[in-house]
């Protein structure tokens, strides 16, 4: 064991503050990664606010990691010591079931292992990415292509493959009329990437606040969505709809900006139900559909895309003590478009 420092939830109620944990030796297949960087997602504030279901505390938030290897197992083949790699929301899977053969391990049927929060093979609960080091098994581990930095590179391991994921899926790319609804840290990444994969893309906010943003990042067209014509101006227009929104919406609503046989795609994870109106479905054979961020086989394609298409993300760094000030920003809407923990000052 290795006593590394950490910034840890105490629980549900309190501030991060600033801890040491326990990374394990480093064994035959793992890997020890020296972090550099880490991406701050809503889903670390879900998580250890309690959002989703009761947490073991102190936890250690934390799924878009980016780092240099300092250390290798004997049996380990993928990466070698100085590699720029990266982690994102899974640390392993049982590999052996339906879904983990057809790499889509996201979906592993006994559950996989999560970065942060989840009960790993030897009991103890694992710890994320707000952290100097993690030891992590080589096949969950991927690569940082050159020409991707390592602080734009994170958000990408966790922000990047949600959105990768359901516009590759749902076919995104020329002739495609693609929609973004909430312009975050997932929101910004679906611009970019479907942008880059050809499709026509519109943004929808709750404001234009953030519109010239919005058209830099690559899109066509920006509606608000607080503007009732909205909705009627739009209506019939989607190919595909990513939602990213962290909150509840009306769901039915954005169904009626679907093309016939279009589909309203969520990522978004809000704690309440999302309510859907039979008729916005059934009038259009629309469908209304979930996706989980993606395999690690997809995970490394979407970042060798990203390098291709020089997308990184938007980013503000900070030091480890601005981390309870960057969570009541996220929660706010004030953030462009991630914010991005520097380790050093941990
Ligand atoms: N499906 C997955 O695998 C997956 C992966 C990562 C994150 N998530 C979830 O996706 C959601 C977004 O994550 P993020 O890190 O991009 O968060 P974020 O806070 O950076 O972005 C959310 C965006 O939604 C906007 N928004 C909030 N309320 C809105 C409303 N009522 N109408 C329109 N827009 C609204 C915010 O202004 C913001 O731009 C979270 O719920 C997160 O847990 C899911
Ligand atoms: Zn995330």
């Amino acid at each position: 064991m290795t006593t590394v420092k950490a910034y840890a939830s105490p629980s549900a109620t309190e501030d991060l503050v600033a801890t040491t944990i326990e990374r394990r030796q480093v064994g035959p297949h793992d890997v020890l990664i020296d972090i550099k960087f880490a991406g701050i997602c809503h889903s670390d504030i879900h998580t250890v606010r309690g959002d989703w279901g009761p947490q073991q505390y102190p936890l250690v938030p934390g799924h878009e990691i980016a780092g240099i290897v300092t250390e290798v197992g004997s049996a380990v083949t993928k990466h070698a010591v100085g590699d720029r790699v990266g982690v994102g929301c899974m640390v392993n899977s049982c590999k052996e079931c339906v879904n983990c053969q057809k790499g889509e391990e996201q979906y592993c049927l006994k559950g996989n292992i999560g970065t942060y929060g989840a009960v790993d093979r030897d009991g103890t609960i694992t710890q994320g990415g707000y952290s100097t080091h993690v030891v992590v098994t080589e096949d969950f581990v991927v690569t940082i292509p050159e020409g991707i930095d390592l602080d734009v590179a994170a958000p990408l391991l966790c922000a990047g493959i949600t959105t990768y994921s359901p516009l590759r899926h749902w076919g995104a790319g020329p002739g495609k009329n693609v929609a973004v609804v909430g312009l975050g840290g997932l929101g910004h990444m679906a611009v970019k990437q479907a942008h880059a994969m050809g499709a026509e893309v519109t943004v929808l906010s709750q404001s234009l606040k953030k519109q010239e943003d919005g058209l830099k990042l690559g899109a066509d067209h920006y509606y608000a969505t607080s503007d009732e014509n909205t909705f009627a101006d739009l209506a019939g227009s989607f190919d595909l709809i990513i939602n990213t929104v962290s909150a509840s919406i009306d769901i039915s609503a954005y169904l009626g900006l679907l093309k016939l046989d279009g589909a309203l795609v969520n990522v978004g994870a809000p704690a309440e139900p999302l309510p859907v109106n039979a008729f916005a479905l059934i009038g259009g054979r629309r469908s209304f559909a979930g996706s989980m961020i993606g395999g690690i086989r997809e995970t490394q394609e979407m970042l060798n895309f990203c390098a291709e298409h020089g997308l990184g993300a938007e980013i503000e760094v900070i030091p480890a003590e601005k981390i309870n000030d960057a969570y009541e920003r996220v929660l706010a809407s004030d953030v462009r478009y991630r914010f991005v923990i520097d380790t050093a000052t941990l």
